[in-house]
C-alpha cells in the first residue's frame, strides 16, 4: 500500500500539515529558549538550572564581549551571550534579572520588540513599601507584554544547588492566564513547586516575602514570651519573696517549671478561645457578614502557632519533671514511711523514708502522659503533608474534639496538683496560688465550649454561619454596603459578588475561618 497522496489536493493537505507541525515545533523551540537580560548573579544561576533542565539560553548583555563566562562553570560552554536586542528577538520568554532601577534604561527602547512575550520579573525589594509591586510597575512599563512575578523567593544559590535547604516553592502572578501556566510549567521543569497566586496585583504579597522573618510566628512567640515571663515574675514572688519554700539553687529546673507548665496550660487555652469568642460576636451581630476586630482576626489567624507553642513548652516541661521526678523534689506525690530505732538512752531516732506515689502523684502523671499524648497528635496533624490524609470530618475531630480533651486533661493535670492544697490553704490562699490562677482561662475556655456544644445555641450559631440574618439595626448598620471579602481560589477577592481587581483588602480572615466546620477549607489554622 502506497502512503504518498494521491491527489493535488492530497498534496496540499500534507503540505499544509506538515508547514503546521513545523511552525509549532519552532514555536515550540523558541519557548524552550529562554531569554535572560543581565549577566549577574542571579542571571548566571538561572542560566545554569536552565542548561541542566533541558533549556537554550540567551543571555542578553550591555557588553556582551567583554563578559567572561566559559571558563567560570562546566554548564556555561553552550551558553551564547548577546546584545539585549538580540536575546529578546531569539526568545519568547524573557527573564528581567536587572536591577529594577535600571528597568527604564534597559528596556525602554524594546518596547515594541517584547510586545506579547511573556517577560518573568525576578525582582525583589529592598525594603517593604506601600503601593505598587515592582511587577505592576513593570507591567506599566511593557504594557503590550505579559508579565509574570516568579522566582523572587529563589536565592541565586538555591537556583544553583540542587540540594539547598530552602523552599523549592515558586510564587506566580500575572494577569494572563496563559503566560501564568506557562511560567509554572517552566518552574516545574526546573525542580520547583509553583504556587499560582493569581493576579499581578498580587505580587506585592509575593514581594513581601524574602523581606519577611518569621511574619506568622511574630505574634504568638512575643505574646508567649510575655505570659512567660509573668508567670515566672510571679512565681518568684510567691517562692522566694513572699516566703521561701526553695533554694535558690532550684531556680534552673525546680521552679522554671511551674511558670514553663503554667505558660503552656494559658497558651493552649488561647488557641481555643478565639473560637467560641468569635461565635460570641456572630451571635452579637446577628450575622457572619460583618468583620471581627483587627485582634480577633490576628488571633484566629495565629491558632495554629500558638497551639504548636504550647506543645514545645509541654514537651520542655515533660523532660524537666522527668529530669526532678523524686522523693525529694516532689514531696506530697509520695507517700512517707518511718524507721523507727529502738530506744536509746535518751530518745527514740525516727527516720521518714518516702516509697510509693499518693493517689496525686499517679493521677497527675496520669492525666499529664494522656495530655500530652494527645498534643503530640495534634502537632503532628498540623504538619500539612498529614492532614492533607485526613477529610475533614478527621481533621475537625482531631483538632477541635481532641483539643479540647487535651485542654480539659491538661486542666485535671493541674487541678489534681493544686487541688490538696487549695482544701488546706482555703479560698483566700487558693485564689492566689499558681494553679487556680492558671486554671481559670482554661476554665472559661472550656466553659464556653461547653455552652456553644449545647444544642439550641450550637444550632443558633449554625444557622447564622450557614446564613441566617438576624433582622435587627446592629447588623443592618454593619453589613450594609460592604458583605465582608471571600477569596477566590487564586486569593483574589470577591466583593458582593463581584471580583475586586484593584484595592484589594489585605488578606483578612474570611468568616468561615472561625467556622471550625470550615477551617480546613481555608486553610487558616489547624489547632482550632
Ligand atoms: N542574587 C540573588 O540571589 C537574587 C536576585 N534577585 C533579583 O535578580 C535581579 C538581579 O540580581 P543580581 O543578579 O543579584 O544582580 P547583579 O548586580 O549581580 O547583576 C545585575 C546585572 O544587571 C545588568 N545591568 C543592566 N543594566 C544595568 C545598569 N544600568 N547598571 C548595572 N547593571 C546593569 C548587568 O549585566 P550586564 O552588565 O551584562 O548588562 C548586571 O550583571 C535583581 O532584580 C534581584 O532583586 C532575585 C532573587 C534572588
Ligand atoms: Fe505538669
Amino acid at each position: 500500500m502506497s502512503i504518498l497522496p494521491k491527489s493535488g489536493l492530497d498534496i496540499i493537505y500534507h503540505l499544509t500539515e506538515v508547514l503546521y507541525i513545523q511552525r509549532t515545533m519552532n514555536k515550540e523551540n523558541k519557548h524552550r529558549t529562554i531569554g535572560i537580560i543581565g549577566t549577574g548573579n542571579f542571571a548566571q544561576a538561572f542560566a545554569c538550572r536552565l542548561l541542566q533542565s533541558g533549556y537554550d539560553v540567551i543571555l542578553g548583555s550591555r557588553k556582551p564581549t567583554e563578559r567572561m563566562v566559559s571558563n567560570t562553570h562546566d554548564c556555561w560552554c553552550n551558553i551564547s551571550i548577546t546584545t539585549v536586542d538580540e536575546c529578546i528577538k531569539n526568545s519568547n520568554t524573557i527573564v528581567v534579572a536587572i536591577h529594577n532601577k535600571h528597568w527604564s534604561d534597559t528596556l525602554s527602547p524594546f518596547v515594541e520588540l517584547l510586545k506579547d512575550k511573556i517577560i518573568i520579573d525576578v525582582s525583589n525589594k529592598k525594603c517593604l513599601t506601600k503601593g505598587p509591586s515592582n511587577a505592576e510597575q513593570l507591567q506599566k512599563l511593557l504594557s503590550h507584554s505579559l508579565v509574570v512575578k516568579a522566582f523572587n523567593v529563589v536565592s541565586a544559590y538555591d537556583m544553583e544547588s540542587q540540594t539547598s535547604g530552602g523552599s523549592h516553592n515558586v510564587y506566580i502572578a500575572s494577569d494572563n492566564f496563559v503566560a501564568r501556566n506557562t511560567v509554572a510549567d517552566l518552574s516545574r521543569d526546573l525542580g520547583f513547586t509553583p504556587k499560582d497566586y493569581g493576579v499581578l496585583w498580587n505580587a506585592r504579597k509575593i514581594e513581601k516575602m524574602p523581606l519577611q522573618l518569621f511574619p506568622e510566628w511574630k505574634f504568638p512567640i512575643g505574646f508567649t514570651f510575655l505570659v512567660f515571663i509573668i508567670w515566672y515574675l510571679y512565681a518568684i514572688f510567691i517562692y522566694f519573696v513572699e516566703k521561701t519554700s526553695y533554694s535558690w539553687e532550684q531556680i534552673f529546673v525546680k521552679v522554671t517549671n511551674k511558670p514553663l507548665c503554667m505558660t503552656a496550660f494559658t497558651i493552649l487555652a488561647c488557641t481555643y478561645l478565639p473560637s467560641s469568642i468569635a461565635a460570641i460576636f456572630q451571635i452579637y451581630n446577628g450575622s457572619k457578614h460583618v468583620r471581627f476586630p483587627g485582634w480577633l482576626d490576628t488571633w484566629l489567624r495565629t491558632r495554629k502557632q500558638l497551639g504548636l507553642t504550647a506543645f514545645t513548652l509541654a514537651f520542655v516541661h515533660v523532660i524537666m519533671s522527668v529530669l526532678i521526678m523524686s522523693p525529694t523534689y516532689l514531696k506530697s506525690w509520695y507517700h512517707e514511711t518511718e524507721i523507727v530505732i529502738p530506744k536509746n538512752i535518751t530518745s527514740d531516732l525516727h527516720f521518714p523514708i518516702r516509697t510509693w506515689m499518693t493517689w496525686k502523684g499517679e493521677a497527675a502523671c496520669l492525666a499529664g502522659i494522656i495530655a500530652f499524648l494527645g498534643l503530640c497528635i495534634l502537632a503532628v496533624t498540623s504538619i500539612k503533608s498529614v492532614g492533607d490524609q485526613l477529610n475533614w470530618r478527621e481533621w475537625r475531630c482531631i483538632q477541635s474534639k481532641l483539643g479540647h480533651g487535651v485542654l480539659l486533661l491538661s486542666l485535671c493535670h493541674v487541678v489534681v496538683m493544686g487541688s490538696p492544697y487549695w482544701i488546706k490553704a482555703g479560698p483566700l490562699k487558693t485564689f492566689r496560688s499558681i494553679t487556680f490562677l492558671s486554671s481559670v482561662l482554661p476554665m472559661i475556655t472550656l466553659f464556653l465550649k461547653l455552652c456553644f456544644s449545647l444544642p439550641f445555641i450550637s444550632g443558633y450559631v449554625k444557622r447564622i454561619r450557614h446564613g441566617l440574618e438576624r433582622n435587627s439595626k446592629r447588623c443592618k448598620a454593619k453589613c450594609s454596603g460592604f458583605q465582608g471579602t471571600v477569596l477566590d481560589t487564586k486569593y483574589r477577592p470577591i466583593v458582593n459578588g463581584k471580583r475586586e481587581l484593584n484595592g484589594f483588602r489585605t488578606f483578612e480572615a474570611s468568616l468561615e475561618d472561625t467556622d471550625i466546620d470550615n477551617c480546613q477549607c481555608n486553610g487558616a489554622t489547624n489547632l482550632v
